[in-house]
């Protein structure tokens, strides 16, 4: 006969009815030799396990808990308190049970989050469709997916469209459609529609892979509070072993000292950050928003600034070109001059102007000679022979190219908030290309939410000219803004509103504003879905474009924070009752440990609370 290993739950019962026969004999039968027998059964049931964990931590030099209850036990059986062991142990054991269920709980999003994994997908080799594992999908499949089914890869749609639930990446509650050329992550489910993707990341490389592991790292990472309290636990429990040797050395009491030892473990107080934490962070993510740790969900609550980058921020950053001037040449040619000009450049306005090319004179375009990207200016780029110049003004000034005819215009368009990027060859201005973006729609709402959440200063970083940036500015009712700026300016303007303001967070859409999410207290990357760079190098991500989702996080951060501190102060008190309890001789052994493991109960079920928190409606 193979007997199987028995579960943690099946030796609980067994304990569960011993504990109870003990119970009932020592009732009825009093101190007889087999009550006797089954408490110690009891002890040696529930107190190995126990046992054998505090062997393990000492070994690392640790002594914990498991130490303490261990000794105590010990001593118990020792001076013959053998029901006192009996029920020390027996509670232990429960506590321990019960705290791993419920904990379980404040992970429960993450086993969300798991259950969204895809399991298989349709994957189309030669005329046939074959299934398989997500796992074996490679670079460059089709793989095909039907409604309802679960996309199993990153990629682009070749074919066919649909209405896509993107939830388990971006937290977007409403389907999006999607079709031929663009794209779609792992994880998501279409709703209706038919769809041939070609796999460009699949496994561990896709977003929602990233994601996954993203979370379960900053579940793991501690917050300051947490470090706290474990150099705290590692001086406490060695300290409370001598307090209690000292205890009995004095009274000669040795049922005292082994109370002092149960009750003064620390396990409300060790669980009390991390359980926290986790279920806060946990909220986050299956939101869409992913909080790197403890660490900086305690610093977000307390963020005094935020600054936006503009351009793809605040704004859609899906610039259109909404007129052309031309000076002595044909507005179609500024417009190709201007378009091969911008041929290897990846900034938004450069893909306006192409993009306008394309539709004016369809595809096929010149490529130019020489091209140069002048930071925050524009481009020099040479065609057919000729140097041309394409940028702002600051560009044409360096050039001592003379702009004040049109001057009058220009601060006229940018006074409504286009950007104006002006055409030139070496000697005189050619044409101007007015670009409009617009401002997001959600973006006034979530300014004011941050200010109702209690941001004292909230600005916009750019390198776009000063008008435009004023007129966005205004309309959105930011304190401050700051425009015409270099990425190393964006830097600077950071440190200096730290200085002024206190905590600063910078959010960005992780494009040319790197270097400010890396520099400033709090990087938050948002619409970051797809884009890698993003996901790895702000500190909060925000998986979707919604603006909304910052006044949220920082809600949650304080109410994490909030339920972590009464976890913490709660189990400081019941500690310090129990304390007062045993010394005044009114709290015995094994009630002593019923409360403890009760509080490290309620502490957990506090934190569970959080994995609950909604932002507050107004
Ligand atoms: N490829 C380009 N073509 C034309 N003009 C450009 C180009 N790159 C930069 N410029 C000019 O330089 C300015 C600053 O560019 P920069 O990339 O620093 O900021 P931005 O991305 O436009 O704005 P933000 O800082 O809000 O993201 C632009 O507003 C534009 O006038
Ligand atoms: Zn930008």
């Amino acid at each position: 006969m193979i007997i199987k290993k028995p579960t943690k739950k099946n030796i609980l019962w067994i304990a569960v009815v011993l504990i109870t026969i003990s119970f009932v004999l020592k009732e009825f039968l009093a101190d007889t030799l087999i009550t006797t027998c089954f408490m110690l059964v009891t002890a040696l049931l529930a107190g190995i396990p126990v046992f054998k964990k505090a062997l393990v931590a000492l070994r690392y030099k640790i002594i914990g808990i498991d130490a303490l209850v261990t000794i105590a036990v010990v001593g118990a059986v020792l001076i013959g308190e053998y029901w006192e062991a009996a029920a020390v142990t027996f509670l232990f054991m429960l506590g321990d049970y019960l705290e791993s269920r419920t904990i379980e709980k404040t992970r429960s999003s993450i086993k969300t989050l798991l259950d969204q994994a895809p399991v298989k997908a349709r994957v189309r080799k030669g005329s046939q469709e074959i299934e398989v594992r997500p796992e074996e999908v490679m670079k460059g499949d089709h793989v095909i997916v039907k409604p309802g089914e679960k996309i199993s890869v990153d990629g682009t749609i070749l074919e066919g469209s649909g209405y896509i639930d993107q939830s388990a990446i971006t937290g977007e509650p409403l389907p999006v459609n999607r079709g031929v050329n663009e794209h779609v992550f792992s994880g998501t489910i279409i709703e209706s529609g038919y769809l041939i993707i070609s796999a460009e990341k699949v496994g561990d490389d896709t977003t929602f892979a990233k994601i996954l592991e993203l979370v379960e790292d900053a579940q793991d990472s501690k917050a300051k509070t947490q470090q706290f309290l474990e150099r705290f636990s590692r001086f406490y429990t060695p300290a409370i072993i001598l307090l209690s040797l000292s205890l009995y050395l004095v009274t000669k009491d040795i049922v005292l000292a082994l109370t002092l030892l149960v009750i003064a473990c620390p396990g409300a107080l060790v669980i009390s950050a991390p359980v926290s934490i986790v279920a806060g962070i946990g909220n986050g993510a299956r939101s869409g928003v992913i909080v790197k740790g403890g660490e900086i969900m305690e610093k977000l609550g307390t963020v005094k600034v935020i600054a936006f980058d503009k351009t793809g921020t605040l704004t859609y950053g899906k610039p259109s070109v909404a007129g052309i001037q031309a000076f002595g040449i044909k507005e179609r040619e500024v417009l190709r001059i201007a378009a091969a000009g911008e041929s290897y450049s990846e900034h938004p306005l450069a893909k306006a102007i192409i993009q306008k090319a394309g539709e004016v004179s369809g595809p096929g375009k010149s490529l130019p000679e020489k091209s140069e990207i002048i930071t925050g200016k524009g481009l020099s780029f040479t065609l057919d022979s000729v140097r041309y110049y394409l940028g702002n003004r600051k560009l044409m000034m360096d050039q001592s190219i003379r702009i004040d005819e049109i001057e009058e215009q220009i601060l006229s368009q940018e006074r409504k908030g286009h950007t104006q990027v002006l055409l030139a060859n070496s000697e005189k201005i050619l044409g101007i290309i007015t670009i409009a973006d617009r401002v997001r729609g959600d973006a006034k709402n979530a300014v004011s939410k941050l200010k109702s959440v209690g941001i004292r200063h909230i600005v916009m970083l750019t390198g776009d000219n000063d008008r435009s940036a004023k007129a966005i500015s205004n309309e959105l009712g930011l304190d401050e803004y700051f425009s015409e700026l270099l990425p190393e300016d964006k830097v600077r303007v950071l440190r200096d509103l730290q200085e002024k303001y206190g905590r600063t967070a910078m959010v960005g859409d992780g494009v040319n504003d790197a270097p400010a999410l890396a520099s400033s207290d709090l990087g938050i990357a948002m619409g970051a879905a797809g884009s890698d760079v993003a996901i790895e190098t702000a500190d909060v991500v925000l998986m979707s474009s919604e603006l909304d989702k910052l006044s949220y996080v920082i809600g949650l951060s304080r109410s994490t924070v909030r339920n972590m501190r009464q976890n913490i102060y709660f189990a400081l008190l019941v500690a310090s009752l129990l304390l007062a309890g045993v010394l005044v001789r009114s709290v015995h052994l094994s009630f002593g440990m019923l409360v403890h493991e009760f509080s490290v109960l309620l502490v957990i079920i506090n934190a569970v609370r959080l994995t609950g928190y909604k932002e507050k409606s107004r």
